[in-house]
């Protein structure tokens, strides 16, 4: 491999300490930053991101409130609990966990989170707020991938990123950023004519598209840098019967051999999502009580 490995494991871990720091200097002001994570049914992949994400919150000295509900529960019920963790004082972050079951409309439920609690950045008024270049709370994977970029880049004005796929919670506001860091950005998606060719004039390539190793080497132009967001649980007969492994949506080894740097799966952008989310819930808390924004945090 001649590309750099971008570690986004040890990231998170330095961005959770600098949380860590945040909190006590809050905790010292009499506030303590809580986070609610509402789980919809029993997807085990799901209660996996779920328990890892209450662990980390308490060890960053927040406080974690889990709201476990069965996936026969109503669009009533889901929305009365959101109500009530609006009105809890003690709860400055809602996290919903997608996907919900097919008799709840996601995007009522969004829509009904108070915006500055909604730590995930997916109530339009928080994209409305990025897309116009107010202060929003920010979708947690794509900032995970930019403070990566930055740090591996520093200044990105110039640049060319290709982002390939255009979902609401990672692809459009992934474009947002990259926009706002002054980056010429082409958004791909599955209508793309000639997807290789437009990801190979990309300085910056990020791909969340849910292809298991979609892109290739013979995409990347050499030097480039690439954020791989997918999360696909792949079979892997060679670890034994019924085994399976993670991948992203970049075929490791042939891009890590032409890439300038890239991120690996898992330990890249996974662990920054968790981390992010961890950070926003101290920036809502941080302004629900009108103190300043702590620094280092995005
Ligand atoms: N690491 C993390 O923290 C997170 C990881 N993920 C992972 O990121 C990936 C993407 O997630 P998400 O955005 O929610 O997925 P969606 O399914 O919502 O969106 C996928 C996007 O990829 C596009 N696409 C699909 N097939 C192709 C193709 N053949 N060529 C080009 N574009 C294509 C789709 O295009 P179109 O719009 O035209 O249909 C769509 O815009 C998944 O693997 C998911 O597991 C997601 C969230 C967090
Ligand atoms: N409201 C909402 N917000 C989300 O942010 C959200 C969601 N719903 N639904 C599901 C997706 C997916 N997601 C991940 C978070 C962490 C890892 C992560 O930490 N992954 C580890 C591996 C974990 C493992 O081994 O399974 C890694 O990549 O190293 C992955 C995926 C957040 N999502």
């Amino acid at each position: 491999m001649s590309g750099l490995l971008i570690d986004g494991k040890g990231f998170a871990s330095g961005l959770r300490d600098r949380v860590g720091l945040a909190v006590s200097g809050l905790s010292a002001a009499g506030i303590v930053p809580g986070l609610a994570v509402v789980l919809v049914g029993e997807d085990p992949a799901s209660q996996v991101y779920v328990r890892s994400k209450g662990r980390q919150t308490v060890e960053a000295g927040m406080r974690s409130f889990e709201h476990r509900l069965p996936d026969t529960c109503s669009q009533t019920e889901l929305l009365a609990l959101v109500a009530q963790l609006n009105a809890d004082a003690s709860v400055h972050g809602i996290l919903v966990q997608l996907p919900l079951p097919a008799q709840i409309d996601a995007a009522a439920v969004i829509e009904a989170i108070d915006p500055a609690k909604d730590v995930d950045g997916f109530h339009p008024v928080n994209a409305g707020r990025l897309a116009t270049g107010q202060d929003a709370l920010v979708p947690c994977t794509p900032l995970g991938c930019l403070l990566m970029l930055r740090d591996q880049l520093g200044d990105l004005s110039g640049l060319e990123a290709v982002v390939i796929g255009r979902s609401n919670i990672v692809g459009k506001p992934m474009a947002q950023l990259l926009l706002r860091e002054s980056c010429t950005v082409t958004v791909a998606h599955s209508r793309t004519r000639d997807l290789p060719g437009t990801v190979r004039r990309a300085d910056i390539v990020v791909a969340a598209v849910g292809r298991p190793r979609m892109v290739t080497g013979d995409w990347i132009k050499p030097g480039a840098t690439v954020i791989d967001v997918g999360i696909n649980r792949v079979p892997a007969p060679d670890k034994g019967e019924g085994a399976t492994r993670l991948v992203g949506d970049c075929d490791f080894d042939s891009c890590a051999a032409v890439a300038g740097a890239i991120t690996p799966v898992p330990g890249g952008v996974g662990p920054m999502t968790i981390a992010c989310l961890l950070a926003n819930t101290v920036v809502a808390a941080a302004r629900a009580h009108g103190q300043p924004v702590p620094d280092g945090l995005t």
